[in-house]
């Protein structure tokens, strides 16, 4: 490109002619070459410096040439011009494109150091999650070391804490103090820790979200601008592919030196311009929130670290607690297991027991007498050791006698009588000492108590003079207290409670309570408010074509939901005992002047098993528990002709009792029982009768002032209890004596006589006792009875009815005259040493 155009030789005027040039050859080659280059130049669109230099030097060697004349051979005018027009547009295109290339190389630049910059955020990133890896391994090795400490502290501590609570539980004192022992506090403290904890955490994992939201906002923000430059990228090649196409012969040729920008570029530019500072900005915050995002990391990772070592902890511990209240929960129902099998054993237990009490009513006979000596109550008086009883002994067939020197004094007067010394000879079936409890009073009860659960009739009553006990034997005044106190009622309703429950599973129960009082021969119902009732003949229930007189009164059920509502069944028994009559007497302030009959009819309905009729198997059995009204002597009954004739109607109606109960223990089945002589015993009569369970409670009082009613009430105790040694003594020798063709008045449904048997020497030193009661301890005055010739043949008037006569009157002394004979006659027909008879007519 170098070389000169040589001169060569041609006619001027044909150069003319044709407006070529007239120069050489080797120019017009160099012209070709030149553009030659610069067209394979444009083609590949790589023009450098170095190109536009030649291509400048060649336009200043034409200019030159044509300026001095010289021209160049072969080549016009027009083609120079043209060629030079070409050379321009090429070199304004080579100085765009040189603009846009060095935009261009700026912008690959920002974009490499961006994607450098992210590429080191990313390695920078890493080797933080790398170091942040390793310190949290360094952490939690520290940490599970602490923890490790802790832990065995807080094992220690829970040990000595749950060796503690054991250890009152063991002695019972759990729950008794204020402060258990239990470090309640630690607890608390690590809760309340917790919660400051979670809080932080809350915190830290929001500032973390929010950090990590920014970074992906950058995130977005370069891709957009990288696609920006990708757009920008696109948009120079399809500049340069524009540019590159064949100029037109109008366009003006630009110089080569000019400025090579155009307005798309400038925009171009300055668009990346913008995007640069953009990438700074966005750089600078992506470091900023790089570093807050690590911080916020680490303390989000403490935070982690620390609630998960709590946690850990606390389920530690709660675990530990778990496993204990799961032992705890597995004793418990492992003894709730054997509890219900003892409790179902119990249950068949009490059940056979009320069964077996049933039986064991039938062997003792359905009259039993039993006789209570009641405490001194005030001061003791050492005059009253001879009545003094084998305390709190239950004693069959005592003999009760005085001193041999008094006996001779057994013939006082009828006036002395208050002052002589109580001598008494004569069989009891049942004795209970001043020390015997109302608890031994109830065990002998029991029996007669489960024949009515079972389906009979039966009645206790209790009788004496006014304030020998009655009521509290009874308990009928004090239905609310304990059983420890309480008398026979509460001690049967609980029975009865015990046993409905027992039977719960085979057996529906309906128990109904009738509270009645008979006052001056009238009843009164005490549940209807003490309003007057009479008498009426109803169906038995459970039993057909069956008649039985019942007093006309309402009734309250007492059992729900198959169980005996003790509660209600109290409440029923005190309100209607605060309605009962009462008076002051010369013997008690607070004196019944009445019969209360309370009735508990118990029906029992089998679940399962039929009867021979199809219908299912039942029971229905009655219970009076009777308080009669004090017995006493005109003179006891004091105050104003009203409360005499209280008296008079109080004795009127114990005195057909007696003779009821005497005549029911007579072993002649023809002898009358006086039943219908008097409301009480017509309205008890379904309930005495044939097959019924009775027991009459005598009490008597230790004072002895009060011996002439002791003597009344033991005559009538034994009158009774002899008639049925009689009986029971016939049934056994069937063969020996007049008894022998009289079955016994009142057969048991066991077909069994059930007195008990007389020893055949009462008077053995070893009077027979009850289960494993120890012998009684006999005091000084405690003889051994004489022998009682207990095979001697029942003769005379111990088998005669009792006469009907006229009906005893207060002041005619008619029982003690009775009383008394009773025991004579009985000593006399057993042959005994000469009986004292202080108490004839
Ligand atoms: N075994 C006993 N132990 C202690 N105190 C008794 C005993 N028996 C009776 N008492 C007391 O004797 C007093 C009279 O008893 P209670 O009222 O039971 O006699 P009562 O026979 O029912 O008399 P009344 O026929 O006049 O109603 C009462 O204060 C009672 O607490």
């Amino acid at each position: 490109m170098s070389g000169r155009p040589s001169s060569g030789s041609s006619s001027p005027e044909r150069e003319q002619q044709h407006g070529m040039l007239d120069h050489s050859q080797p120019c017009a080659q160099v012209v070709q070459t030149a553009q030659d280059e610069v067209n394979r130049l444009a083609r590949i669109n790589s023009i450098t410096t170095i190109t536009a230099e030649v291509l400048n030097a060649l336009c200043n060697y034409l200019k030159s040439g044509m300026a001095e004349g010289h021209g160049v051979r072969g080549v016009t005018q027009a083609q120079l011009e043209s060629l030079f027009r070409a050379f321009g547009d090429k070199m304004k295109i080579c100085s765009q494109q040189h603009d846009i290339s060095t935009h261009l190389e700026i912008c690959k630049n920002m974009q490499s150091k961006c994607e450098d910059r992210l590429l080191d955020l990313i390695k920078i990133q890493k080797n933080a999650i790398i170091e942040q890896k390793d310190r949290e391994q360094e952490k939690e090795r520290c940490k599970q070391i602490e923890w490790e400490k802790f832990h065995k502290n807080i094992n220690d501590k829970f040990a000595e804490q749950i060796a503690l609570i054991k250890g009152k539980a063991a002695e019972g004192t759990l729950g008794m103090d204020d402060d258990d022992g239990v470090d309640t506090g630690l607890l608390k403290k690590k809760a309340s820790m917790v919660d400051v904890l979670r809080n932080e955490k809350a915190t830290m994992q929001q500032v973390l979200d929010e950090s990590e939201a920014a970074i992906a906002t950058l995130k977005r923000e370069t891709e957009t601008k990288t696609a920006e430059i990708r757009a920008l990228q696109m948009e120079m090649q399809r500049l340069s592919q524009d540019e590159g196409a064949p100029a037109t012969p109008s366009s003006p040729l630009r110089s080569p030196g000019s400025a090579p920008s155009s307005p798309r570029s400038r925009e171009a530019n300055k668009k990346l311009m913008e995007t640069q500072k953009g990438l700074l900005e966005a750089n600078k915050r992506a470091d900023q929130a790089e570093r807050a995002r690590r911080e916020a990391a680490d303390d989000a990772e403490d935070l982690r670290q620390e609630i998960a070592d709590l946690k850990g902890e606390t389920r530690q511990q709660l675990e530990a607690l778990r496993s204990e209240v799961d032992g705890a929960e597995r004793r418990e129902s492992l003894l709730q297991e054997d509890y219900r099998v003892v409790e179902k054993k119990l249950g068949k237990c009490n059940e056979a027991n009320a069964k077996l009490f049933d039986e064991l009513a039938d062997l003792k006979g359905n009259l039993r007498v039993m006789t209570r000596v009641r405490p001194q109550l005030n001061e003791p008086d050492e005059d009253l050791e001879d009545i003094e009883m084998a305390p709190g002994e239950l004693v069959d067939q005592l003999q009760w006698v005085g001193v041999p020197d008094e006996r001779n004094q057994s013939t006082t007067s009828r006036n002395n009588k208050e002052a002589a010394p109580l001598n008494w000879y004569g069989q009891f079936e049942c004795v209970f000492g001043q020390n015997a409890t109302n608890a031994d009073i109830f065990d002998e009860v029991k029996p007669v108590l489960g024949s009515a659960f079972n389906g009979k009739n039966a009645t206790v009553f209790a009788y004496g003079q006014s304030g020998s006990g009655k009521t509290y034997t009874l308990g009928t005044a004090a239905v609310t207290a304990d059983l420890e106190q309480g008398g026979l009622i509460p001690r049967s309703v609980e029975m009865l409670r015990q046993w409905i429950a027992d039977r719960e599973e085979t057996w529906d129960y309906e128990v109904t309570v009738e509270f009645l009082e008979i006052f001056a021969d009238k009843i009164y119902d005490l549940i209807a408010g003490k309003k007057e009732v009479g008498l009426v003949t109803r169906d038995v229930p459970g039993k057909k074509s069956t008649k039985a007189r019942y007093a006309d009164c309402s009734s309250e059920t007492v059992t729900s939901d198959g169980m005996l509502d003790v509660e209600l069944l109290q409440e029923v028994l005190s309100d209607g005992s605060k309605l009962r009559s009462t008076g002051s007497t010369l013997k008690n302030s607070e004196s019944s002047r009445s019969h209360s009959v309370l009735t508990l009819r118990i029906r029992g309905t089998h679940r399962f098993q039929r009867g021979h009729d199809g219908n299912p198997r039942s029971t229905y059995g009655v219970l009076n528990l009777i308080d009669l009204a004090g017995s006493e002597k005109y003179e006891a009954s004091g105050g104003d002709a009203a409360r005499r004739k209280e008296g008079i109607d109080i004795n009127i109606s114990l005195s057909t009792l007696k003779r009821v109960i005497e005549a029911m223990a007579n072993p002649n089945p023809k002898t009358h029982i006086p039943f219908r002589e008097s409301t009480l015993t017509r309205m008890l009569e379904p309930c005495m009768g044939n097959g019924c369970k009775v027991i009459m409670l005598t009490m008597v009082s230790p004072l002895k002032e009060d011996n002439p009613e002791t003597r009344n009430t033991l005559g009538f105790a034994q009158n009774a209890t002899n008639a049925r040694l009689q009986t029971k003594k016939a049934a056994e020798n069937p063969n020996g004596s007049s008894a022998s063709s009289q079955p016994p008045r009142t057969p048991t449904t066991t077909g069994k006589t059930n007195i008990p048997v007389p020893s055949s020497r009462p008077n053995s030193s070893k009077p027979s006792t009850t289960g494993s009661r120890p012998p009684p301890s006999r005091s000084a005055t405690f003889r051994a009875p004489p022998p009682a010739p207990l095979n001697t043949t029942r003769t005379g008037d111990s088998s005669r009815p009792r006469p009907r006569g006229r009906v005893p009157r207060l002041g005619d002394d008619t029982e003690n005259a009775f009383a008394a004979r009773e025991p004579q006659e009985q000593q006399q027909q057993h042959g005994l040493a000469p009986a004292p008879r202080r108490f004839t007519k």
